[in-house]
């Protein structure tokens, strides 16, 4: 496939919740070798999407092709082999083993799927810690680093299998800011060095135009703003550029739908 061809294709994609629908016959490419943040209002569906792209959630209709795969039409076995070979998540949750040192949390995924030796898998471990900055921490616990070295260790084991995508899923949460700084510069980094396609959902708008190549805003169940950093501010629609500025007053009202407040207030309290 040609690096012109988007990696991820999402075309006519809805997908509810019960009764309330969160993705409306959705349109969306992102494209290959590229950081593409993910942003949009709380509870509007950027870790709903992460998950539709890595095949956990099926859409109801519509198409999910990862480098020419339509995810929901995979069986069990060839998802699970595609989602092994390609595709590295990094989410907030993604704790590591606590009963597992540094050493053995990365090599897990290559002792699990692959039939390497143990000679190589102990290099390829070195070379992914060593890309991570934490090649000498390889005998700590979990128990002993601090919040940025895990999600680094954590990072290091999601790239063990060499994938091609990678997916953050609020990387920078809880992090100082030194740490906040290093985990920029490592997605930003891995992807150069590594020719990775990368995805962000994060709600840090000021790291999120720093880091990537492309922001794709989501609200109302579509895409409503899909470009480079600079050009969605200059040229963003009003509801995006109010999003990427934190506007309170915008199209987005501040305050939730209710009656005329003087009415409500001389009704005399009944609820
Ligand atoms: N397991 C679940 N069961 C039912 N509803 C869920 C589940 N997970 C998420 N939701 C709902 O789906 C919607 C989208 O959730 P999602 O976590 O994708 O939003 P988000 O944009 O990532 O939010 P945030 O920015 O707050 O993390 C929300 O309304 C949420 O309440």
């Amino acid at each position: 496939m040609s690096a012109a061809e988007p990696y991820v294709s999402i075309r006519g994609m809805s997908f509810s919740r019960g009764d309330r629908l969160i993705y409306d016959a959705m349109d969306v490419d992102f494209p290959r070798g590229k950081v593409t943040a993910i942003m949009g209002p709380s509870g509007t569906g950027k870790t709903t999407l992460l998950r539709l792209i890595g095949g956990q959630l099926l859409p109801d209709s519509g198409s999910v092709k990862v480098d020419g795969h339509n995810i929901p039409q995979l069986s069990r076995k060839a998802l699970f082999d595609f989602r092994r070979k390609n595709m590295g998540m990094l989410f907030q949750t993604g704790a590591l083993f606590t009963d597992l040192n540094v050493f053995d949390n990365v090599a897990f995924p290559l002792r699990v799927h692959t039939d390497l030796p143990e000679s190589m898998i102990r290099d390829l471990v070195l070379m992914k810690l060593e890309a991570v900055g934490l090649r000498g921490a390889h005998q700590l616990n979990p128990a002993e680093l601090s919040g940025g070295m895990a999600r680094r260790v954590a990072l290091a084991r999601a790239i063990a299998m060499d994938p091609e995508i990678i997916m953050y899923d609020e990387p920078f949460t809880g992090l100082d800011p030194i740490s906040m700084g290093m985990i920029v510069k490592l997605i930003r980094g891995l992807n150069e060095a590594l020719g990775l396609t990368s995805l962000l959902v994060s709600h840090d708008i000021e790291e999120s135009c720093n880091i990537a190549d492309y922001l794709c805003v989501v609200s109302g169940g579509k895409v409503i703003g899909f470009g480079s950093p600079q050009e969605l501010l200059n040229e963003g629609n009003d509801e995006v550029k109010q999003f990427l500025r934190g506007d309170p007053d915008g199209p987005v009202p501040f305050h939730y739908p209710a009656p005329d407040y003087q009415a409500e207030l001389l009704s005399g309290g009944g609820q």
